[in-house]
């Protein structure tokens, strides 16, 4: 396959665009319009990584954040914060009566009955791997699809990939965010033959390069489903257009990082639908044409053109990445080595605030 190298697009005109499609707060906006997500994890072993999420999606900006986690977990998550909605739906084995023969698409119902006022899903933090909640969460994933409802896949989430790609397959509104080790299960599973990342960096050469054709290979396996990459920098991949995210990032590798990302992933995901419902004005030309090629989204990215959905995608994975780079950089700077997760969900806003800033409509009203 011939490699496609990643957009060259300044980091600077990106962030501009990214201003485009983060809705102003203007008065007449109701509750919920600027976002109702769903964070779908947390389980006896975990609770801290649905959370971080959650918070992120919260602090960023959405109006509504849900945590939709197995009976254990509710009330230890309700506990960490009482703004988040958090309701105990999602079944487990210790929670069904006959955990070997289940009817995972009736189990599945209470979460599926919620997805009409969801704008956008996390499947994954803090998910675990009992084999009750996978198949239900398997059944979950089918439906948002079905309704084309995007969500980000991450972690524990990512298995159900791994063991069965066909749920997402094609699928052009979701993100999966798999670290190194995710990243290389999930194309063992599809059979892709691509070096490790510490095997790019023996090899010399242009390892970007190398880094993105992989992401891009993987991406295009799935039918060109958005991959986020996480590691050094950040691979972001479409199949056929690539970006690559080199924003400084802190020193601390602490667990929960990931979480930050995909929960301000759920939030600009909303608000991208939210940007192509055109609930307010952007102030962009309008573009008939649907971005197709990598020529495509760059001259979008580059010019005060109405954006497709495949650039918005991708320009929401961005940012996410970005902001959750420059949360841990922060962060970093601010408690060294002692950093732990809950100090980037600090930042959150900040890192907003310093990389793209509110769109002028809102600072009117600050
Ligand atoms: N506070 C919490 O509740 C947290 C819960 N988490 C949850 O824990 C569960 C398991 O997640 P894991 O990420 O541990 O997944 P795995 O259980 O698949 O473990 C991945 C392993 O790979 C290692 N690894 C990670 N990056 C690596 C790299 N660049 N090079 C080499 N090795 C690397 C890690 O140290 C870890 O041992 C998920 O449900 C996740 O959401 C984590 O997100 C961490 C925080
Ligand atoms: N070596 C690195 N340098 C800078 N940033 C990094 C590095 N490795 C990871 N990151 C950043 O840290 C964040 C989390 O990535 P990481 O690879 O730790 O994910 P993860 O293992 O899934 O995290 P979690 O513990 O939340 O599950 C991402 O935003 C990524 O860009
Ligand atoms: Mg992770």
């Amino acid at each position: 396959m011939e490699p496609v190298h990643h957009v060259t697009t300044s980091s600077k005109v990106l962030f501009r665009k990214v201003r485009n499609i983060v809705p102003p707060m203007l008065e007449k906006f109701h509750k919920g319009q600027l976002g109702r997500v769903a964070v779908i994890g947390g389980c006896v072993d975990y609770t801290g990584a649905p959370y971080f999420s959650a918070i992120a999606s919260a602090k960023l900006g959405c109006d509504m954040s849900h945590v939709l986690c197995e009976r254990s977990a509710a009330p230890v998550i309700k506990g960490y914060s009482p703004n988040l909605m958090v309701h105990p739906i999602l079944p487990s084995t210790d929670s069904v009566e006959n955990p070997k023969s289940i009817d995972a698409p009736a189990l599945a119902g209470p979460i599926i009955d919620m997805l009409s006022r969801l704008h956008a899903l996390v499947i994954g933090p803090g998910l675990g791997r009992d084999g009750v909640t996978l198949k239900v969460v398997a059944e979950v994933i089918k439906e948002a699809r079905s309704r084309s409802i995007p969500f980000v896949l991450d972690a524990d989430g990512l298995l159900i990939v791994t063991e069965d790609p066909s749920l997402v397959k094609g699928y052009k509104e979701c993100i999966l965010t798999p670290n190194v080790v995710e990243f290389g299960r999930l194309a063992k599973a599809l059979g892709i033959n691509t070096p490790s990342q510490a095997d790019i960096g023996k090899e010399g050469g242009d390892k970007t390069s190398k880094e993105s054709d992989a992401c891009q290979q993987l991406s295009n396996a799935l039918g060109g489903v958005t991959i986020v990459q996480k590691g050094p920098h950040d691979v972001i991949s479409n199949g056929t257009t690539s970006l690559i995210n080199d924003i400084k990032g802190g020193l601390k590798r602490s667990g929960g990082q990931g979480d930050t990302l995909t929960g301000s992933l759920g939030t600009l995901l909303a608000w991208r639908a939210a940007y192509h419902e055109k609930l307010w004005e952007s102030g962009e030309k309008e573009n008939e044409k649907e971005a197709e090629s990598k020529a495509d989204v760059q001259a979008e990215l580059e010019s005060d053109m109405r954006m497709s959905p495949g650039t918005t995608l991708l320009l929401a994975a961005w940012a996410g990445s970005s902001i959750t780079r420059e949360s841990s950089r922060q962060a970093f700077e601010a408690k060294g080595r002692s950093m732990q997760a809950s100090d980037l969900t600090d930042e959150v806003h900040k890192s907003f605030l310093k990389l793209i800033g509110e769109p002028e409509e809102s600072q009117a009203h600050l």
